[in-house]
Protein backbone atom coordinates (compact mmCIF):
# COMPACT_ATOMS: atom_id res chain seq x y z
CA UNK A 1 0.00 0.00 0.00
CA UNK A 2 0.89 3.85 -1.00
CA UNK A 3 2.33 5.60 2.27
CA UNK A 4 0.00 8.73 2.88
CA UNK A 5 3.25 10.44 5.25
CA UNK A 6 6.85 9.53 5.50
CA UNK A 7 9.26 11.04 7.47
CA UNK A 8 12.86 10.65 7.71
CA UNK A 9 15.08 11.96 10.48
CA UNK A 10 13.04 14.54 10.23
CA UNK A 11 13.47 17.93 12.94
CA UNK A 12 12.06 21.00 13.59
CA UNK A 13 14.07 24.05 15.44
CA UNK A 14 12.71 26.81 17.10
CA UNK A 15 15.71 28.98 18.22
CA UNK A 16 18.14 26.89 19.52
CA UNK A 17 15.38 24.38 20.99
CA UNK A 18 14.34 21.12 19.04
CA UNK A 19 10.87 20.84 18.96
CA UNK A 20 10.77 17.64 17.11
CA UNK A 21 13.59 15.00 16.72
CA UNK A 22 15.11 12.55 14.16
CA UNK A 23 11.47 11.27 13.78
CA UNK A 24 11.06 8.44 11.06
CA UNK A 25 7.73 7.18 9.99
CA UNK A 26 5.83 5.83 7.56
CA UNK A 27 2.16 5.73 7.34
CA UNK A 28 0.09 2.81 4.84
CA UNK A 29 -2.74 5.15 3.46
CA UNK A 30 -5.91 4.63 4.79
CA UNK A 31 -5.39 4.31 8.32
CA UNK A 32 -7.30 6.64 11.07
CA UNK A 33 -3.96 8.07 12.76
CA UNK A 34 -3.72 8.93 16.55
CA UNK A 35 -1.05 11.29 17.38
CA UNK A 36 -0.91 11.08 21.48
CA UNK A 37 1.99 12.40 23.89
CA UNK A 38 2.47 14.77 26.49
CA UNK A 39 2.30 18.78 26.28
CA UNK A 40 5.55 20.47 23.99
CA UNK A 41 5.93 16.68 22.62
CA UNK A 42 5.97 18.10 19.29
CA UNK A 43 2.48 16.79 17.81
CA UNK A 44 1.41 19.96 16.74
CA UNK A 45 4.93 20.53 14.82
CA UNK A 46 5.17 17.43 13.40
CA UNK A 47 1.36 18.41 12.06
CA UNK A 48 2.34 21.75 10.83
CA UNK A 49 5.36 20.14 8.59
CA UNK A 50 2.50 17.63 7.45
CA UNK A 51 0.32 20.14 6.76
CA UNK A 52 3.38 22.28 4.54
CA UNK A 53 2.79 25.23 7.32
CA UNK A 54 6.59 24.79 8.05
CA UNK A 55 10.14 24.15 7.06
CA UNK A 56 11.83 20.90 8.57
CA UNK A 57 15.34 22.10 10.42
CA UNK A 58 16.85 18.72 9.37
CA UNK A 59 15.67 15.52 7.05
CA UNK A 60 12.92 15.14 5.16
CA UNK A 61 8.69 14.81 5.18
CA UNK A 62 6.57 13.15 2.34
CA UNK A 63 3.17 13.57 2.00
CA UNK A 64 1.06 11.56 -0.80
CA UNK A 65 4.09 11.30 -2.35
CA UNK A 66 5.62 14.32 -2.30
CA UNK A 67 7.00 17.46 0.26
CA UNK A 68 3.69 18.92 0.98
CA UNK A 69 5.67 22.72 1.74
CA UNK A 70 5.29 25.08 -1.56
CA UNK A 71 3.21 22.13 -3.50
CA UNK A 72 -0.24 23.57 -4.27
CA UNK A 73 -1.82 21.03 -5.98
CA UNK A 74 -0.30 18.63 -3.10
CA UNK A 75 -1.81 20.61 -0.67
CA UNK A 76 -4.92 21.28 -2.00
CA UNK A 77 -5.20 17.29 -1.24
CA UNK A 78 -4.31 17.79 2.34
CA UNK A 79 -7.00 19.30 4.91
CA UNK A 80 -5.89 20.77 7.92
CA UNK A 81 -7.89 22.00 10.69
CA UNK A 82 -5.63 23.46 12.90
CA UNK A 83 -5.66 23.65 16.93
CA UNK A 84 -9.06 25.89 18.61
CA UNK A 85 -11.13 24.91 15.58
CA UNK A 86 -10.16 27.82 13.32
CA UNK A 87 -12.54 29.97 12.23
CA UNK A 88 -13.45 33.37 11.46
CA UNK A 89 -15.95 34.75 14.46
CA UNK A 90 -17.09 37.73 12.13
CA UNK A 91 -17.70 35.87 9.08
CA UNK A 92 -21.18 33.87 8.91
CA UNK A 93 -21.91 30.29 8.36
CA UNK A 94 -22.12 30.83 4.68
CA UNK A 95 -19.23 32.79 4.32
CA UNK A 96 -16.99 30.26 5.32
CA UNK A 97 -18.29 27.96 2.80
CA UNK A 98 -18.08 30.50 0.19
CA UNK A 99 -14.68 31.16 1.25
CA UNK A 100 -13.65 27.61 1.09
CA UNK A 101 -15.31 27.20 -2.52
CA UNK A 102 -13.47 30.13 -3.50
CA UNK A 103 -9.87 28.82 -2.16
CA UNK A 104 -10.09 25.14 -2.95
CA UNK A 105 -10.02 23.75 -6.14
CA UNK A 106 -11.44 20.20 -5.64
CA UNK A 107 -14.59 21.94 -2.66
CA UNK A 108 -17.30 20.26 -2.82
CA UNK A 109 -20.25 22.05 -2.46
CA UNK A 110 -22.81 19.76 -2.23
CA UNK A 111 -21.35 17.96 0.46
CA UNK A 112 -20.58 21.16 2.47
CA UNK A 113 -24.23 22.15 2.09
CA UNK A 114 -25.24 18.97 3.04
CA UNK A 115 -23.23 18.79 6.21
CA UNK A 116 -24.52 21.95 7.38
CA UNK A 117 -28.20 21.00 7.16
CA UNK A 118 -27.78 17.68 8.68
CA UNK A 119 -25.75 19.21 11.80
CA UNK A 120 -28.77 22.40 11.97
CA UNK A 121 -25.83 24.81 11.66
CA UNK A 122 -28.06 28.35 11.04
CA UNK A 123 -26.20 29.69 7.27
CA UNK A 124 -26.76 33.22 8.67
CA UNK A 125 -25.02 32.41 12.14
CA UNK A 126 -21.63 34.17 12.98
CA UNK A 127 -19.10 32.23 13.82
CA UNK A 128 -18.34 33.46 16.91
CA UNK A 129 -21.80 32.66 17.89
CA UNK A 130 -21.78 29.06 17.63
CA UNK A 131 -21.49 26.59 20.56
CA UNK A 132 -17.69 25.16 20.88
CA UNK A 133 -19.16 22.51 19.62
CA UNK A 134 -21.20 23.75 16.17
CA UNK A 135 -17.75 25.54 15.66
CA UNK A 136 -15.47 22.34 15.48
CA UNK A 137 -18.03 20.65 13.32
CA UNK A 138 -17.87 23.79 11.00
CA UNK A 139 -14.01 23.64 10.81
CA UNK A 140 -14.31 19.77 10.03
CA UNK A 141 -17.06 20.47 7.17
CA UNK A 142 -14.27 22.71 5.66
CA UNK A 143 -11.86 20.15 5.87
CA UNK A 144 -13.77 17.77 4.57
CA UNK A 145 -15.12 19.48 1.63
CA UNK A 146 -12.00 19.64 0.35
CA UNK A 147 -12.45 16.31 -0.54
CA UNK A 148 -8.80 15.71 1.03
CA UNK A 149 -7.06 12.58 0.20
CA UNK A 150 -5.50 13.12 4.26
CA UNK A 151 -7.38 15.17 6.65
CA UNK A 152 -5.16 16.20 9.77
CA UNK A 153 -7.02 17.31 12.66
CA UNK A 154 -4.76 19.28 15.57
CA UNK A 155 -6.74 18.16 19.12
CA UNK A 156 -10.55 18.89 17.23
CA UNK A 157 -12.42 17.76 20.12
CA UNK A 158 -9.99 19.04 23.30
CA UNK A 159 -12.97 21.72 24.27
CA UNK A 160 -15.79 19.71 23.43
CA UNK A 161 -18.22 18.47 26.17
CA UNK A 162 -18.40 14.32 26.22
CA UNK A 163 -21.75 13.90 23.90
CA UNK A 164 -20.23 16.65 21.48
CA UNK A 165 -17.17 15.11 21.43
CA UNK A 166 -18.76 11.68 20.79
CA UNK A 167 -20.85 13.39 17.72
CA UNK A 168 -17.49 14.91 16.38
CA UNK A 169 -15.71 11.82 16.26
CA UNK A 170 -19.17 10.10 14.71
CA UNK A 171 -19.22 12.22 12.15
CA UNK A 172 -15.92 11.86 11.20
CA UNK A 173 -15.94 8.22 11.27
CA UNK A 174 -19.04 8.41 9.08
CA UNK A 175 -16.91 10.87 6.56
CA UNK A 176 -13.92 9.18 6.25
CA UNK A 177 -15.87 6.10 5.40
CA UNK A 178 -17.17 7.56 2.79
CA UNK A 179 -14.77 9.78 1.50
CA UNK A 180 -12.35 7.10 2.04
CA UNK A 181 -9.65 9.50 3.18
CA UNK A 182 -6.69 8.88 5.69
CA UNK A 183 -6.82 10.72 8.56
CA UNK A 184 -3.90 11.84 11.36
CA UNK A 185 -5.71 13.09 14.66
CA UNK A 186 -3.80 14.45 17.94
CA UNK A 187 -5.64 14.06 21.18
CA UNK A 188 -4.70 13.60 24.79
CA UNK A 189 -7.65 11.75 25.12
CA UNK A 190 -7.03 7.99 24.41
CA UNK A 191 -10.32 6.82 25.11
CA UNK A 192 -10.98 8.92 22.19
CA UNK A 193 -8.54 7.65 20.37
CA UNK A 194 -9.34 4.12 21.36
CA UNK A 195 -12.93 4.35 19.33
CA UNK A 196 -11.56 5.77 16.07
CA UNK A 197 -7.86 4.79 15.69
CA UNK A 198 -6.43 1.96 14.12
CA UNK A 199 -2.69 2.77 14.13
CA UNK A 200 -0.96 5.18 16.70
CA UNK A 201 2.44 7.58 17.21
CA UNK A 202 3.62 8.87 20.54
CA UNK A 203 5.62 11.21 20.73
CA UNK A 204 7.40 12.34 24.06
CA UNK A 205 10.01 14.57 24.54
CA UNK A 206 10.24 15.38 20.44
CA UNK A 207 10.85 11.69 19.90
CA UNK A 208 8.71 9.36 18.21
CA UNK A 209 8.69 6.59 20.98
CA UNK A 210 6.78 4.04 18.70
CA UNK A 211 4.37 3.84 15.77
CA UNK A 212 2.61 1.47 14.15
CA UNK A 213 -0.92 -0.82 13.89
CA UNK A 214 -2.83 -0.76 17.08
CA UNK A 215 -3.62 -4.29 16.74
CA UNK A 216 -0.14 -5.25 15.94
CA UNK A 217 0.96 -2.97 18.94
CA UNK A 218 -1.40 -4.79 21.39
CA UNK A 219 -0.59 -8.28 20.30
CA UNK A 220 2.95 -7.34 20.65
CA UNK A 221 2.83 -5.46 24.66
CA UNK A 222 2.25 -7.65 27.61
CA UNK A 223 2.19 -6.45 31.23
CA UNK A 224 4.20 -8.90 33.69
CA UNK A 225 3.73 -8.91 37.20
CA UNK A 226 5.27 -11.07 39.67
CA UNK A 227 7.88 -11.43 42.20
CA UNK A 228 10.47 -8.54 42.65
CA UNK A 229 13.12 -8.90 39.51
CA UNK A 230 15.69 -6.66 37.90
CA UNK A 231 14.67 -6.13 34.60
CA UNK A 232 18.36 -6.65 33.65
CA UNK A 233 17.10 -10.35 34.04
CA UNK A 234 14.42 -10.52 31.60
CA UNK A 235 15.09 -12.49 28.46
CA UNK A 236 17.01 -10.39 25.65
CA UNK A 237 13.88 -10.19 23.33
CA UNK A 238 11.82 -8.37 26.09
CA UNK A 239 12.25 -4.93 25.53
CA UNK A 240 11.22 -3.11 28.88
CA UNK A 241 8.98 -0.39 27.77
CA UNK A 242 8.30 0.97 31.87
CA UNK A 243 8.39 -0.81 34.90
CA UNK A 244 7.42 -0.34 38.71
CA UNK A 245 8.19 -2.13 41.87
CA UNK A 246 7.53 -2.55 45.31
CA UNK A 247 9.36 -4.38 48.03
CA UNK A 248 7.91 -8.02 46.96
CA UNK A 249 6.69 -7.19 43.46
CA UNK A 250 7.42 -5.63 39.59
CA UNK A 251 4.90 -4.60 37.29
CA UNK A 252 6.78 -4.86 34.00
CA UNK A 253 5.72 -3.53 30.66
CA UNK A 254 7.59 -5.79 28.12
CA UNK A 255 7.28 -5.43 24.17
CA UNK A 256 8.46 -8.77 22.38
CA UNK A 257 6.56 -11.07 19.91
CA UNK A 258 7.75 -14.15 21.24
CA UNK A 259 5.39 -15.83 23.69
CA UNK A 260 6.19 -15.87 27.74
CA UNK A 261 6.74 -19.22 29.11
CA UNK A 262 7.90 -18.07 32.59
CA UNK A 263 5.43 -18.95 34.97
CA UNK A 264 6.52 -16.86 37.69
CA UNK A 265 4.89 -13.96 35.68
CA UNK A 266 1.37 -12.87 35.51
CA UNK A 267 1.01 -11.85 32.11
CA UNK A 268 -1.84 -9.93 30.64
CA UNK A 269 -2.94 -7.66 28.26
CA UNK A 270 -2.68 -3.70 27.87
CA UNK A 271 -5.57 -1.23 26.86
CA UNK A 272 -4.16 1.61 24.21
CA UNK A 273 -4.37 3.83 27.12
CA UNK A 274 -1.71 1.44 28.98
CA UNK A 275 -0.25 1.36 26.03
CA UNK A 276 0.51 5.29 25.93
CA UNK A 277 1.32 5.61 29.69
CA UNK A 278 3.89 2.98 29.34
CA UNK A 279 5.87 4.89 26.85
CA UNK A 280 4.58 8.44 28.55
CA UNK A 281 6.10 6.45 31.69
CA UNK A 282 9.32 8.14 33.06
CA UNK A 283 12.14 5.85 33.62
CA UNK A 284 12.82 4.22 36.36
CA UNK A 285 16.44 5.98 36.65
CA UNK A 286 14.84 9.63 35.95
CA UNK A 287 12.36 8.72 38.50
CA UNK A 288 14.74 8.01 41.05
CA UNK A 289 17.26 10.71 40.44
CA UNK A 290 13.94 13.17 40.57
CA UNK A 291 12.72 11.66 44.51
CA UNK A 292 16.48 11.83 45.55
CA UNK A 293 16.42 16.12 44.16
CA UNK A 294 13.34 16.42 46.21
CA UNK A 295 14.72 14.73 49.72
N1 LIG B 1 6.44 29.10 17.39
C1 LIG B 1 7.21 28.56 18.32
N2 LIG B 1 8.30 29.21 18.77
C2 LIG B 1 9.10 28.67 19.72
N3 LIG B 1 8.88 27.47 20.28
C3 LIG B 1 7.81 26.78 19.89
C4 LIG B 1 6.91 27.30 18.89
N4 LIG B 1 5.93 26.37 18.70
C5 LIG B 1 6.21 25.35 19.55
N5 LIG B 1 7.33 25.59 20.25
C6 LIG B 1 7.95 24.69 21.24
O1 LIG B 1 8.17 23.43 20.61
C7 LIG B 1 7.87 22.37 21.50
C8 LIG B 1 6.84 21.47 20.87
O2 LIG B 1 5.62 22.21 20.74
P1 LIG B 1 4.31 21.62 20.08
O3 LIG B 1 3.29 22.70 20.06
O4 LIG B 1 4.66 20.96 18.81
O5 LIG B 1 3.91 20.50 21.17
P2 LIG B 1 2.54 19.70 21.36
O6 LIG B 1 2.92 18.29 21.60
O7 LIG B 1 1.60 19.99 20.24
O8 LIG B 1 1.98 20.34 22.71
P3 LIG B 1 0.47 20.50 23.24
O9 LIG B 1 -0.01 19.11 23.57
O10 LIG B 1 0.66 21.32 24.49
O11 LIG B 1 -0.34 21.18 22.20
C9 LIG B 1 7.43 23.00 22.80
O12 LIG B 1 8.54 23.03 23.67
C10 LIG B 1 7.02 24.40 22.40
O13 LIG B 1 7.23 25.29 23.46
Amino acid sequence: MTAVLQAQDLGKKYGRRWALRECTIDIPAGHVVGLVGPNGAGKTTLLKLAGGHLTPTSGGITVLGGPPEGDRARLAEIGFVAQDTPVYPGLSVADHLRLGARLNPGWDAALAGERVGRLGLDLSARAGRLSGGQRAQLALTLGLAKRPKLLILDEPVASLDPLARREFLQGLMEAVAEQECSVVLSSHLVSDLERVCDYLIVLVDSHVKVAGEVDGLLDAHHRLTGPRRDPDRLPADQHVISMRHTDRQSTIVVRTDAPIHDPAWTVSRLSLEDLVLAYMDKPAAVRRAALEARR
